[in-house]
């Protein structure tokens, strides 16, 4: 348990940034789980105990050059300070401090629980994206290829898999800006179909934030800009103190 919050706690201190945000105490997740969170009775849902923490928004082999141009640039930006790359982790509990301690040593059958966008083992088949957020315009921008593994129609993107992306993408800007949020409300207009391994560049801004209500707008344009793909509005709403 001890050497597990270790190795926790040291790839989290690796993110120097998160320690400075200031919403970074109302990140701290409850500690222990709801029964109702349990998949089943003859499943217990563990945390993270891997020895590695990967960082799942750093290249990869399977990222096309569209993708790689559109990381080198902001990561340019990030260099000069007006971005910051936000981390990746495919457990939800990576990203807050707080569940180490919940590591269990013996249960089995167990089933570690999984980010949704980050559940394939294969690197390009599902949603590989990375995304920047910019503090000063409360904007965040997600780099965005979509696996072919993300089907609808044939060939194109599922549209499910993309209010995913614009869901992560304005949650995440959220998120960095209020502290923990759920959606409330996401409304998406599907202007022209996103091709599978095709590169998008996701941009979200915050509109106006209303006591714990948060209003943001995305746009999705091809990798050019030149093609608008979607364009949505979500709606998030900051937790409570003591949720
Ligand atoms: C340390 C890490 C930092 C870095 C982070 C970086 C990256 C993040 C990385 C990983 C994390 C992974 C992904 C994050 C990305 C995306 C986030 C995804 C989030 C979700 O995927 S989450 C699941 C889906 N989501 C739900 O499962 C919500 C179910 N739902 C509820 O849990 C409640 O419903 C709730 C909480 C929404 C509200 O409940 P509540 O009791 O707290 O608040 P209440 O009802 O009082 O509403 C307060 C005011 O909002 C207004 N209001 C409420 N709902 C509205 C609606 N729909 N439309 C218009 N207005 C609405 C009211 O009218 C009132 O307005 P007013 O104050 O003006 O009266």
């Amino acid at each position: 348990m001890f050497r597990c919050s270790v190795r926790l706690i040291k790839g989290l201190t690796q993110i120097t940034w998160l320690r400075e945000q200031p919403v970074l105490p109302n990140l701290l997740y409850r500690r222990s789980v709801p029964a109702a969170y349990l998949p089943s009775r003859a499943l217990r849902v563990t945390w993270p105990c891997a020895e590695e923490v990967k960082d799942f928004s750093l290249p990869n082999p399977s990222w096309s050059q569209n993708m790689r141009n559109l990381y080198n640039k902001y990561m340019e930006l990030s260099q000069q300070g007006s971005w910051i790359r936000l981390p990746s982790y495919n457990v939800t509990a990576t990203h807050l401090i707080g569940k180490a301690e919940q590591c269990p040593d013996s249960a089995k059958p167990q089933v570690t629980t999984r980010l949704f966008t980050r559940n394939l083992d294969v690197e390009g088949l599902g949603f590989e994206y990375v995304m920047f957020y910019n503090q000063a315009e409360l904007r965040t921008v997600g780099i965005f290829q979509a696996g072919p593994y993300l089907e609808g129609p044939i060939g194109l993107t599922h549209g499910g898999a993309i209010a995913t992306i614009v869901d992560t993408t304005s949650g995440a800007c959220a998120i960095c800006t209020l502290g923990k949020v759920k959606t409330a409300n996401l409304n998406i207009n599907y202007r022209s179909p996103i091709t599978l391994g095709s590169t998008v560049e996701v941009q979200c801004r915050v509109d106006k934030i209303e006591g714990r209500k948060i209003f943001m707008s995305t746009e999705i344009r091809s990798a050019d800009s030149q093609v608008l793909h979607i364009e949505a509005t979500a709606l998030f709403i900051q937790m409570k103190m003591s949720e």
